[in-house]
């Protein structure tokens, strides 16, 4: 399997050099040069296996040569066994035709995780076989960033640099990411929104000889193994709900539309999905989008869901790559344009495309509030923020027929201010996380510039070589 950027002008690459590089060369995304697909003996043979095998099955193609069958599955295995969930992604139903997917049972109790998990046991089966060294820069609007660290900490081979926008996650995010005191790890608080973070990581990323000498690598969704480990669960769920005979519909809360495009990718290897639902908050660029193509960047508003408090949604590129037919010279120019002039301007015929499969449904605090607060009423189903958006986005597109599954993210314990607020309960914390409040914590704020992003990372690699 060879892997292709988004604006056409970096080398093909393997699964494992992608998972080293992060982000293209030229600024681009890598993607599949072709999209793997499973026969229908092939789905129904994943039917009822466990989740760490279902997974290794499903990553297969995208790995390719590199990584040879077994092994896959040992990585898988260990990725997942240290989840609090037998089922690893428990379905439940909350209303007639409407279902939750729970994927936050990992240990930082938000689905990145899922994914993280498995890219940390990447890297270091890679990294062993090369005797190599890299370092990872990521931006983390509150989930990305805990995880990242819990899969890398105590890993010789992996430096970790994680940029949060200062005051813009929630207590226990921060928290999560701040009080790992391991030597490889390193917080950094920065003075700007999450945009300005990604933005940083990717400033990072176009520095050729800093790249080069940092032997830089990428942890968020912009790194295909990321997305690529995150299709299995959809998988899960539609198997579990009748596919590849049976059509499933999908609602997912997205900011940086890397978990929506695992799903879209999942339907692309052929998986019956009839329907994919955004739920976005105030900062609802997508939805914009996917209702008048209106996507146009507007000031990132602090929101209860802070994790989807993000205007610049990275993924979006790789979509939008395949609407344009893959024409990597228009997607290049399309997001050169945006990131001028804030506006991307997408083709009509390509906005009518995305519109066949995609919808949008944003919900304000208020709407936020009001939805978790319903839904245990009448569910009993507490769910945190972000997830509470993805049932709303469910519940307003279901059909009669097709079975419904809002994802849900993260833990509500990751937000108690909003839940308390919500419903007058306050989640207790896994026993793994009980004394949160009580840690050390350990982190540098650094304004939003690249040369302070540099110098930290150039600190933090020295320091971990020491
Ligand atoms: N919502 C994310 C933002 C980064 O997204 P990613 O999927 O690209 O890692 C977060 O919680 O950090």
């Amino acid at each position: 399997m060879r892997y292709i950027s988004t604006r056409g002008k970096a080398p093909a690459l393997s699964f494992s050099d992608v998972l080293l590089a992060g982000l293209a060369e030229d600024g681009g995304l890598y993607l599949p040069e072709t999209w793997p697909s499973f026969s229908l003996s092939e789905w129904q043979a994943m039917r009822g296996l466990p989740y760490p095998e279902l997974a290794a099955r499903v990553l297969a193609p995208f790995v390719g040569d590199d990584i040879d069958e077994a092994t896959l599955r040992r990585l898988c295995a260990q990725a997942y066994a240290g989840f609090d969930h037998p089922a690893i992604v428990p379905l439940t139903q909350v209303e007639d035709g409407l279902f939750v997917q729970e994927l936050f049972h990992g240990p930082t109790l938000a689905f990145k995780d899922m994914a993280m998990q498995v890219l940390g046991q990447l890297f270091e089966h890679v990294l062993t076989q090369r005797d190599s060294h890299v370092t990872i820069v990521g931006a983390t609007s509150g989930d990305t960033g805990s995880a990242a660290i819990e899969a890398c900490r105590g890993r010789k081979r992996l430096s970790v640099v994680i940029l949060h926008p200062k005051g813009r996650t929630s207590e226990v995010q921060r928290r999560q990411m701040t009080t790992v005191l391991d030597a490889n790890i390193t917080n950094l608080a920065v003075e700007g929104t999450f945009d300005d973070c990604q933005d940083l990581v990717k400033a990072c990323f176009a520095d050729a000889p800093f790249r080069q000498d940092m032997h830089l690598s990428a942890v968020n969704s912009i790194n295909w193994a990321r997305i690529a480990a995150q299709v299995p669960y959809y998988v899960y769920a539609a198997l579990n709900f009748g596919a590849p005979e049976r059509e499933v519909s999908f609602a997912v809360p997205t900011g940086n539309f890397g978990n929506i495009l695992a799903a879209w990718t999942a339907r692309k290897m052929g998986l019956p999905v009839r329907h994919l639902c955004v739920g976005s908050n105030r900062n609802d660029i997508l939805t914009r989008f996917l209702n008048a193509n209106d996507m146009t960047m507007k000031e990132v508003v602090p929101s209860l869901s802070p994790s989807m408090d993000i205007q610049v949604s990275s993924n979006f590129e790789r979509l939008l790559f395949e609407l344009l037919g893959r024409d990597a010279e228009a997607c290049a120019r399309i997001m050169t344009t945006f990131r001028t002039s804030g506006h991307m301007d997408v083709p009509a015929e390509a906005w009518n495309t995305a519109r066949e499969l995609f919808s949008g449904l944003a919900l304000d605090d208020a709407g936020t509030e009001t939805e978790i607060r319903t839904l245990h009423q009448r569910s009993n189903y507490l769910a945190d923020p972000h997830s509470a958006i993805g049932i709303a986005a469910g519940r307003r597109f279901r059909e009669p027929g097709v079975p419904m599954v809002a994802m849900a993210t993260a833990h509500p314990a990751k937000f108690p201010d909003a839940m308390v607020a919500a419903t007058g309960i306050h989640p207790a914390l896994p026993v793994h996380l009980e004394d949160l409040f009580s840690r050390e914590e350990r982190y540098r704020t650094v304004p939003a510039t690249p040369d302070a992003v540099k110098d930290a990372v150039r600190a933090a690699v020295l320091s971990n070589a020491a």
